[in-house]
């Protein structure tokens, strides 16, 4: 493969993969992706009605296959992708809407694209941007890529519609306006240039003429005793690219199908022969222009291949970035759901406590009810009025009955008490009340910040109507208690005080030398309003005792009855509910927003499409330059090229693929069984560092891969391990680290020939994986938790699937590598020893 056909056939690889994908340009709005179609260098075809865009395209196919006739026959873009086969082998043509199908007749093709045309468009002459792929092999043509677009018009004929002329030209413009566009610019002969459409346009996009060529057809239509030089030479319109001249096949000659490689040499002979344009004959014709834009397009391609690949590197990191936050598609089994479910239970379950514990903002403000709402409103309980003179005799006295007390009034005292402590039921409730709210809001708070259960509002309304509802009985129960501990304090008052109050009631008034002073009021002043106001001011140092209890005691209740039950069990209810459901309840509960899941198809999709465009890129740009070849010169290549006499030695080796993710002890427990067993023991990632280490060229770009995590090509990785197999002289090898996908497999399989003896698999959780990483300290430049974490996503995506297949072959040993090192030797050492 050349260089130059590999770079086309790149961009053509790539282009139809765009078409499949819905990807030809014009992406619009927020959501729209980058559109890879649009960075791809292209060729377009562009021309008036009648200008000969149909005869130029068929000159250099070489082949009658374009649809023709009145008024707009081009009617979607026709994106032609020509192939240069072998001489001598048939020509045919395939439509990637049709894969499976070769056309031999061209005349089929011309009337599937007509058929096709109108699948999308109708009959009714409307156009369509969704475009048309024909790839034509034939040993008549140059490797090239072209899109014939509508043919430019002025005015709608019948059964156009009215906007016909401004919609071919903005759909022409969609393709010309791009940078990466080369433009074909096709005008008759014999009609003035200043009037050729195609020119108008592409000196509007183009001023500068760089990217376009301008085609002169209709050379031979000209009227006697003119010519065109004046155009051909760039003195009429000068463009950076010399003007080509065609001579078309005339209408006498299309009626008579006149063969097209006959019209080929007839124009070649016109030129030759032509006393005109003789001295520019090797410059003009169909074939010439072919290869012209062939070769320009190559180089285009080559210079815009470092800008496609950032292209294609942001994307990536783009939808990767999207991809993550909208979170991965739903498990369709029950069991996949439950976990589903469950794991973001947890998620909010852990958001929720650090609400509570601190780290997140919010539990602070149950403290706030404790130290701030609960002492105010203690404060403001009615003691002064129930406690005035007025209110306790009133009390006292009826308490007395018709007998007034002697000593000290028992009954009254219980009575204002009583009476007093009920005051704090409203306080008391209030606070579980305050709390409960609190709470309430950080389940809001806390569902809102789950970024995992963001994109299911079903389950968030479930989530939030549990979690409330556990609250509501917590606060019942929370009630329940204060309102315990309100009506014990009324259920027994402290017997102490109230032994204390004859003393001081009785206790004689005494002066500062220890004197009795005076009689003790309580005997002047029996029932007297100072008596009265000594009984108001001991009940109110008893409610203010109890006050100071209570302040204590219901934070306690609360938080034992609401916020330790709100960390302990918020969802038990809903868990011990969700395990009984079904798999389509599940699935309600997961049902996401249709718009976010086509979201998420389309972005996989697209990533799915730069991935492969960025592998090809890789592909061709590393691989078809030959170096490798260069600087490993191996038995491989010498296999390849069929001059080994006898094959290698270990070309019968016998093989053990050691694979599991980083970190997992695949080198530790090869070099373990080094030392038991006579195998050679080989790394794909030792390898690759030795490589970059020896200062190849291809050094810097397998840096680059592994300080991104990438898999490297997989030619590079296996020439490298025939190589150091060739040279170990054993014939019985430990190869880790391989393969690491798809790719690594089949071309392993296709240059060294051996299938593993079996796969030995270290399975070992990701958790694990990273701290062993992080303390390995061997100084590579992968072990850092950015590189580790695309390692890992790697591994999942690349290797698992090279895991299921060995195992689909019975070949796969796992191991349990979580283990200690030691045990996890033992198991393997049985798997050598048998
Ligand atoms: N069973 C084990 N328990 C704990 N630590 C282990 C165990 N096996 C290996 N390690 C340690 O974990 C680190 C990674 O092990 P090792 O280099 O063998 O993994 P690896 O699979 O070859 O990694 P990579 O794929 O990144 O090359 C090393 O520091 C090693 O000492
Ligand atoms: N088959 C392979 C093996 C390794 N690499 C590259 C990419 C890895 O991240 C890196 C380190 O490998 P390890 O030592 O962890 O096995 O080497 C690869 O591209 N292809």
């Amino acid at each position: 493969m050349t260089t130059m056909e590999s770079l086309i056939g790149l961009v053509n690889r790539i282009q139809r993969a765009c078409t499949v994908l819905g990807d030809y340009g014009g992406g619009t709005g927020s959501n729209a992706f980058n559109s890879l179609w649009e960075a791809l260098p292209t060729v377009a075809v562009v021309g008036g009605q009648s200008s000969g865009k149909s005869s130029v395209l068929e000159s250099i196919v070489g082949r009658d296959f374009l649809p023709r006739g009145s008024g707009i026959v081009t009617r979607r873009p026709l994106v032609l992708q020509l192939h240069k086969t072998d001489d001598g082998t048939e020509e045919y043509a395939e439509f990637l809407h049709l894969p499976k199908r070769q056309f031999t007749d061209f005349a089929l093709v011309r009337k599937e694209i007509q058929d096709e045309t109108d699948r999308i468009t109708g009959k009714n002459k409307q156009i369509s941007p969704v475009p048309i792929h024909l790839s034509i092999y034939s040993p008549n043509v140059v490797n090239l890529t072209l899109i014939d677009l509508p043919g430019l018009t002025k005015v709608a004929v019948e059964g156009q519609p009215e906007t016909i002329a401004e919609d071919i030209e903005s759909m022409v413009r969609t393709y010309v306006d791009k940078p990466n566009c080369i433009i074909l610019a096709i005008s008759p002969a014999n009609q003035d240039i200043a009037t050729s459409d195609a020119i108008k346009l592409a000196k509007d996009v183009d001023p500068t003429g760089e990217r376009t060529f301008g085609v002169l057809t209709k050379l031979d239509l000209m009227d006697k005793g003119t010519n065109a030089l004046e155009v051909l030479e760039g003195r009429s319109y000068r463009l950076q690219h010399p003007w080509v001249g065609i001579v078309n096949r005339s209408q006498a000659d299309i009626n008579k199908n006149v063969d097209m490689m006959l019209a080929r040499r007839k124009e070649r002979e016109y030129f030759d022969t032509s006393p005109d344009y003789g001295h520019l004959a090797s410059k003009m014709g169909s074939e010439y222009l072919a290869k012209l834009l062939s070769k320009h397009l190559e180089s285009v391609i080559r210079t815009r291949i470092p800008s496609i690949l950032s292209l294609i590197n942001k994307s990536i990191e783009e939808l990767e970035r999207e991809l993550d936050r909208m979170g991965r598609p739903v498990a369709v089994d029950a069991g996949a759901q439950l976990y589903t479910i469950l794991e973001m239970c947890r998620a909010f379950d852990k958001i929720f406590k650090e609400h509570l514990d601190g780290g997140r903002p919010g539990g602070d403000r149950i403290y706030g009810v404790f130290d701030n709402q609960l002492p105010a409103a203690l404060k403001k309980l009615p003691f002064d009025r129930h406690l005035s003179l007025q209110s306790v005799k009133k009390i006292v006295s009826e308490a007395d009955g018709y007998q007034p007390h002697l000593i000290a009034p028992e009954q009254g005292y219980r009575r204002l008490i009583e009476g007093a402590l009920g005051y704090f039921r409203g306080p008391a409730e209030a606070s579980v009340d305050a709390v409960h709210y609190v709470l309430k809001e950080l389940v809001r708070k806390s569902i809102s910040e789950t970024e995992e259960l963001k994109r299911f509002p079903s389950l968030q309304v479930e989530l939030a109507a549990a979690a409330n509802s556990s609250l509501e009985k917590f606060r019942e129960e929370s009630k329940k208690s204060v309102i315990r501990l309100v009506d014990m304090e009324s259920a027994y008052l402290t017997a102490e005080f109230f032994r204390k109050l004859p003393q001081e009631m009785e206790r004689p008034v005494t002066n500062n030398k220890n004197q009795t002073a005076s009689p003790s009021p309580a005997t002047l002043d029996q029932y007297g309003d100072g008596h009265f106001r000594r009984i108001a001011s001991n009940v109110s140092a008893y409610i203010n005792m109890v006050a100071d209890t209570l302040r204590n005691t219901i934070p306690k209740a609360c938080v034992y009855c609401q916020v330790r039950q709100a960390k302990l069990a918020l969802l038990n209810y809903f868990y011990s509910q969700i395990s009984k459901r079904e798999g389509k309840q599940l699935g309600q509960l997961l049902d996401e927003d249709p718009a976010l899941m086509d979201r998420r198809l389309e972005c996989a999709k697209r990533l799915e499409l730069y991935k492969k465009a960025r592998d090809e890129i890789d592909a061709v740009a590393w691989l078809s330059n030959r170096h490798i070849a260069l600087i490993m010169e191996t038995p491989v290549d010498a296999l390849i090229k069929g001059e080994h006499e006898s094959p290698p030695r270990w070309k019968k080796s016998t093989v053990v693929f050691v694979l599991g993710g980083p970190g997992s002890g695949k080198g530790t427990q090869c070099a373990n069984l080094v030392k038991h067993f006579s195998y050679t023991h080989f790394s794909a990632g030792d390898l690759l560092r030795a490589e970059i280490k020896s200062g190849s060229q291809f050094g810097a770009m397998i840096q680059s891969m592994i300080a991104e995590g990438r898999i490297v090509p997989s030619e590079i990785t296996v020439k490298l391990l025939c190589k150091a197999m060739e040279e170990s002289g054993n014939d019985k090898f430990l190869i880790d680290g391989f393969p690491r996908n798809e790719e690594n497999r089949i071309v392993f399989e296709n240059v060294a020939k051996i299938e593993p003896a079996f796969v030995l698999f270290f399975d070992c959780p990701e958790d694990e994986l990273e701290r062993r990483i992080m303390s390995r300290n061997q100084g590579r430049e992968d072990d850092n938790i950015e590189t580790i974490k695309k390692r890992f996503k790697v591994f999942v995506e690349s290797t698992l699937p090279i895991i299921s297949y060995y195992e689909s072959k019975g070949k796969l040993r796992k191991i349990n590598a979580a283990k200690p090192s030691e045990e996890v030797f033992e198991a393997v050492k049985v798997l050598f020893a048998s």
